[in-house]
């Protein structure tokens, strides 16, 4: 992706697209390359602004241009914070798995409906602390209308025997290293489907910040629980390689259905305006409030301490 673009836009990009093995989106061409800086620092890449028949779309890598951001290296605020700033409202996150399940074969697709935290506090996971607190509910950490969008796209992929699976849960642990097969095999017990080291935090940024959030996990191996070959990068990579071609078969499927006007209320993520606001407001009291807690916040929502 070329970085000598403009660095402003002036509509507001729809949606985004973050994630390993989808360095480009075919058919979309970039027209900016934002480089906005937060209260959380900066994005993990430039965002770019690609178009498509008119449509603008925000493509972020979340482990940086050159993959050189590990997973808990990753400024998942500021890439939240970043994407709604320049008007990002939903966010479809591509991430590489592993499979927990026999019938999630490497190279399948996987759209969570649930998440289980194994990452261990060392990444920051809230926009709300250090004088303004709040707390979010998360009880269902992916948008269900961004996925019953996904879904219907299926037929996008190609591939014989490649399976769109429409539920699943997804283990999130906190890595780099890959786990021990007694964890493997505890995940199982617990129900895990998959297991990757992205969800979190940033689906619960995503929830603070309102934007409506769907991963897309795509399977590159059965981790270690099973009698086949224990997970390594170059099984990673070799299954990424054959996953890129059908994620962007989809995402241009799923972009394309996401800019009919029908959506337009779910990209704009409408039903998730005032979720995080009014779980802020009240929570902490005037005299409790710290300034520079209260700027972060209104870098987030503009005119939010307005009364
Ligand atoms: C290279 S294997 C582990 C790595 O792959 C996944 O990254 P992403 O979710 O950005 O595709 C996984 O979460 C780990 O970070
Ligand atoms: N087995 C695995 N564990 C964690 N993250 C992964 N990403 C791809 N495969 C993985």
């Amino acid at each position: 992706m070329p970085i000598d673009l403009p660095s402003h836009f002036d509509s507001k990009p729809a949606i985004v697209i973050g994630g390993t093995g989808l360095g480009a989106i075919d058919g979309y061409t970039p027209v900016a390359a934002l480089h906005p800086v937060t209260p959380w620092g900066k994005p993990s890449s430039p965002i770019f602004i690609l178009e498509h028949a008119g449509v603008p779309i925000a493509f972020l890598a979340r482990h940086g241009l050159h993959h050189q951001l590990a997973p808990h290296e990753v400024p998942a605020r500021a890439n939240m914070a970043a994407l709604r700033s320049i008007g990002v409202r939903s966010v479809i996150a591509f991430s590489a798995v592993g499979s927990l399940r026999e019938e999630i074969k490497p190279m399948d697709f996987v759209v969570p409906d649930q998440i289980i935290d194994r990452t261990k506090g060392v990444r920051p996971f809230t926009f709300f602390e250090g004088g303004v607190v709040g707390h979010v509910g998360f009880a269902d950490p992916f948008d269900a209308g961004l996925g019953r969008v996904v879904e219907r796209c299926a037929a996008a992929m190609k591939g014989d025997g490649v399976t769109l699976h429409t539920a699943g849960t997804v283990v999130c642990m906190e890595g780099p290293q890959f786990s021990t097969r007694a964890e493997s095999n505890m995940y199982r017990a617990w129900g895990g489907s998959v297991i990757n080291m992205s969800a979190l935090p940033e689906a619960k940024l995503a929830r603070e910040a309102e934007l409506a959030y769907q991963m897309i996990c795509m399977a590159t191996d059965y981790d270690c629980w099973q009698d086949s070959e224990d997970v390594d990068v170059a099984m990673v990579m070799k299954f990424m390689a054959a996953n890129s071609a059908n994620a962007k078969h989809l995402v241009g499927a799923v972009l394309d259905e996401l800019c009919k006007l029908e959506n337009s209320d779910l990209v704009l993520a409408k039903h998730w305006a005032g979720s995080a606001q009014g779980a802020v407001k009240f929570m902490t009291k005037p005299a409790g409030r710290d300034p520079e807690a209260m700027k972060r916040i209104e870098y987030l929502f503009p005119g939010f301490w307005a009364e």
